[in-house]
């Protein structure tokens, strides 16, 4: 059986560190990193995301703020707003919480957030940055994956990565930090031939697709590390569930080291929300951001 990589105790760890740092950043500079989280309109999933995104984010010592606007909200309000956070020195972090509803240019909004600021890592030039192996904001879930997949492996170099998702939020950043790694780097997606085929080849398989436990344990190579980013409700014997983009019980058959859903991507994934507010904060007075909480 599969060694389960804990998420949530891995995020604990990390929120530790953040917490020790941000201590540190008091006490030494008096500088207190402070994120700002925008809502617009009313999905439940976001709230409860929100919610758990502002409840750490005090629990590590940072200011919090929750800006929750109403759905009908227009482009220029939103971007006002972002204008307002992004000329103010105590907000370090800005994120707006996605999906944004239909009538909201997405890209458009993002890139009107200071690069800088930019702690889910999706500006065009934080993009770019990344693309070009040059210091960035890294977006949160693909961090924390590499932080779990360095801490089981040490070095992932030369190491065949399958990622399954080419998502600009998922996907393509977390090939990047891969090849950042020197793995040989495989994206899949919805039009890639021999899914399953592909899939075997990896030492290094994961997941972020938003199909329930479509990838099964045969798939999987053996003794190959699966790391699952899905995170889909289903109703299993009328009962709500939580299931990720990887048949579990089939797979950690197979794999040598799995992550569950829930407690594993998910958890990291505010972690490093948290750890890149404190890079932010420490790169807007000229320090430098803690080794080990970044790419
Ligand atoms: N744990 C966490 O912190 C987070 C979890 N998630 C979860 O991760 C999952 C992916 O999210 P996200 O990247 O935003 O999703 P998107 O819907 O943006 O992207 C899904 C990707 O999967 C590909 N895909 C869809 N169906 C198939 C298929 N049958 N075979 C192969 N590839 C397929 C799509 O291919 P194509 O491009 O060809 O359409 C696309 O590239 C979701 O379950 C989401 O909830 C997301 C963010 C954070
Ligand atoms: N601008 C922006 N940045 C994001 O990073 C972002 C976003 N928008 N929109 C939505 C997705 C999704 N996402 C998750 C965060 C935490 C868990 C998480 O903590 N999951 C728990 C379970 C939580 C539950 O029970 O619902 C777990 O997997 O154990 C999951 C998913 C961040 N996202």
């Amino acid at each position: 059986m599969a060694r389960v990589i804990d998420g949530k105790a891995f995020a604990a760890r990390v929120r530790a560190e953040v917490a020790a740092h941000v201590a540190r950043l008091k006490a030494e500079h008096g500088i207190t990193p402070g994120l700002a989280v925008l809502l617009v309109g009313e999905d439940p999933a976001s709230e409860v995301y929100v919610r758990s995104k502002g409840k750490q984010t005090l629990e590590v010592g940072m200011n919090s703020w929750e800006h929750r606007l109403p759905v009908e909200t227009s482009e220029a309000d939103l971007m006002a707003l972002i204008d307002r956070l992004n000329s103010d020195p105590a907000v370090h972090g800005i994120l707006v919480q996605l999906p944004l509803p239909d009538h909201l240019n997405a890209d458009l909004v993002i890139n009107s957030i200071d690069a800088a600021k930019d702690v889910d890592g999706f500006h065009i030039s934080n993009v770019g940055l990344l693309g070009t192996g040059q210091k960035s904001m890294v977006p949160c879930t693909p961090l924390g994956c590499l932080m779990m997949l360095r801490d089981l492996h040490g070095n992932l170099s030369g190491m065949s990565a399958v990622v399954v998702g080419r998502s600009n939020i998922v996907g393509k950043p977390m090939a990047q930090l891969l090849l950042g790694d020197s793995c040989t780097v495989t994206i899949a997606h919805s039009r890639t031939r021999d899914l399953a085929e592909v899939c075997r080849r990896a030492d290094i398989l994961v997941a972020a697709v938003g199909r329930p436990e479509m990838i099964r344990g045969d798939w999987v190579k053996p003794g190959a590390t699966v790391i699952d980013v899905g995170i889909n409700r289903i109703e299993r014997n009328g009962k709500p569930v939580l299931v990720g983009d990887v048949d579990y019980a089939s797979a950690a058959g197979v794999a040598g080291a799995i992550t569950p859903v829930p407690g594993g991507v998910g958890p990291m994934t505010i972690a490093c929300l948290l750890a890149n507010t404190l890079t932010a904060a420490c790169r807007a007075n000229g320090l430098d951001a803690p080794a080990g909480l970044t790419a």
